[in-house]
């Protein structure tokens, strides 16, 4: 679904933040994408979102060269993207409950016809309790929750997560990675950048080990 052919990156006059990058997201997979702070994760999952174009080679999301998209296409590919990033970005003046519909709402859809569906996926979350209070009062284990809701609603075919475990306690660890792992069964493809050994030792994914600019790949 997502294709990178020999992809470089730099911000500015800096170095090549990103080298010769090659690899394919498949539909329906499981991948840790993990290597030393400052080895380029976040700027991987910033490419993968869309949100930036590469120095060099070539990025392919769902059949389209990324080089030759127009404005407006993008917004319709990254519709089909889902991403928590690491620091959450829910915004303070909504609850919950409408953190999580914002993306519908924006979508032009009636809260007549997702009510019921963001209900229960902040169920699913373990949110059910903790929908109609704002932001600031939840714990950053709730944050993390709320804003992989706010990821799924729209149901993506793919879901990047940037460090989803890094502010939680192993136990919501442990229940954040059932999450997806559940989430990847039911279809949606996930990349999930992560410091946690002990996390990607729990699954047989494929991890992507980001070093020096340059990616490996190790398949389960
Ligand atoms: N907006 C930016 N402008 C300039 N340099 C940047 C920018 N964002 C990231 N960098 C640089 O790119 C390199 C990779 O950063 P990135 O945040 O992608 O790494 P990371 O692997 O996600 O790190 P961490 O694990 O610490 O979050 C770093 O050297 C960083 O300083």
């Amino acid at each position: 679904m997502i294709r990178f052919e020999n992809v470089g990156l730099r911000y500015g006059m800096g170095p090549e933040v990103l080298r010769d990058v090659s690899f394919s997201i498949e539909p329906q997979s499981f991948q840790f994408l993990t290597g030393p702070s400052g080895a380029g994760k976040t700027s991987l999952l910033r490419l993968l979102f869309l949100s930036m174009k590469p120095t060099r080679g070539l990025i392919s999301a769902f059949g389209h060269d990324t080089s030759t998209l127009s404005k407006s296409q993008v917004p319709g590919l990254r519709r089909r993207i889902g991403i928590v990033f690491q620091d959450f970005r829910l915004l303070d003046h909504m609850t919950t409950y409408e953190n999580v519909a914002l993306p519908l709402r924006v979508l032009g859809q009636q809260e007549s016809d997702y009510r019921s569906d963001v209900v229960e996926l902040l169920k699913w979350v373990g949110l059910g309790e903790r929908m109609h209070v704002l932001p600031p009062v939840l714990s950053g284990g709730e944050k993390q929750r709320a804003a992989i809701a706010r990821a799924l609603i729209t149901r993506p075919e793919l879901l990047l997560a940037d460090e989803p475990t890094g502010n939680v306690d192993p136990s919501l660890a442990q229940r954040l990675l059932r999450l997806f792992i559940e989430l990847n069964r039911l279809g949606t493809s996930v990349v999930i950048a992560t410091h946690d050994l002990g996390l990607m030792e729990q699954v047989d994914a494929r991890r992507m080990i980001l070093s020096g600019g340059r990616l490996a790949i190790h398949d389960d």
